[in-house]
């Protein structure tokens, strides 16, 4: 059997970042995804947009679905301030162990809790078990066919306020129409897109964001 891909993305953070540097994790999973092999974090290219997005809003309670190996979830903690919470979801097990050791080696652990399960079972329970009345911000990068059901789920649980701005990653590539439908359409978002690549390729992709209304 051998190493898995996020076993190897950890071993090169942890032979070329510095512990307790996030800007360093970004860049050593940047730099291996790139030139060593591609993996699906959100990237350099659509990350500077999340940071942009993310610094508008300054949230103090953030809910990631998707958590991968850790990249984006520290990409937005890095971000946030003294005594904001990030609630990350991620179902698969084996990536859910390697991003707690990524957010680890970051320095950011007392800023996350990562949760494994899947979203539809986990968000009814948001506000029971983490004492999350809103969330200021939510970055969907699971399942494309989840961003919909999901944010819907997250309306019917009260989770979203008026303000709340969902980021939605990937919506051209794989792509996730239903989502885009849903929010393009619906008189309580107002959706913007922002062109950009699929990470680390010349491939277009890019970001929707939507500011529920109330
Ligand atoms: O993959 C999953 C579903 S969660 C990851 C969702 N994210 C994506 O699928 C995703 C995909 C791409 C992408 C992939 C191939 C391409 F050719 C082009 C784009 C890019 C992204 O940025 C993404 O976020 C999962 C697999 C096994 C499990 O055992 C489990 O539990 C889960
Ligand atoms: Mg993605």
């Amino acid at each position: 059997t051998g190493t898995s891909r996020p076993q190897r993305m950890l071993k090169a953070v942890q032979k070329n970042a510095t512990k307790g540097d996030p800007q360093s994790v970004i860049s050593a999973i940047d730099y291996y995804c790139r030139h060593k092999e591609w993996a699906m974090n959100v990237g350099d290219d659509k990350g500077l947009i999340l940071d942009s997005v993310l610094m508008e809003v300054n949230p103090s309670t953030v809910l990631e679905l998707g958590t991968y190996c850790g990249y984006s979830t520290v990409r937005i903690a890095r971000l946030m301030s003294p005594g904001s919470k990030l609630i990350t979801v991620e179902f698969n097990p084996a990536f859910a162990e390697v991003a707690r050791q990524i957010i680890a080696y970051a320095g950011l652990q007392d800023k996350v809790t990562l949760v494994e399960g899947s979203s539809g079972d986990l968000i009814p329970k948001m506000k029971e078990r983490f004492g999350i009345k809103y969330f200021d911000f939510v970055f969907l990068d699971h399942w494309k066919d989840s961003y919909a059901p999901d944010t819907k789920l997250l309306e019917d649980c009260g989770l979203l306020k008026k303000g709340t701005v969902l980021l939605a990653d990937n919506v051209i590539c794989p792509g996730a129409p239903e989502y885009l439908k849903y929010v393009r359409n619906s008189p309580r978002y107002e959706s913007r897109y922002y062109k950009s690549n699929l990470e680390y390729t010349k491939a277009e992709d890019g970001l929707e964001k939507s500011v529920f209304l109330g």
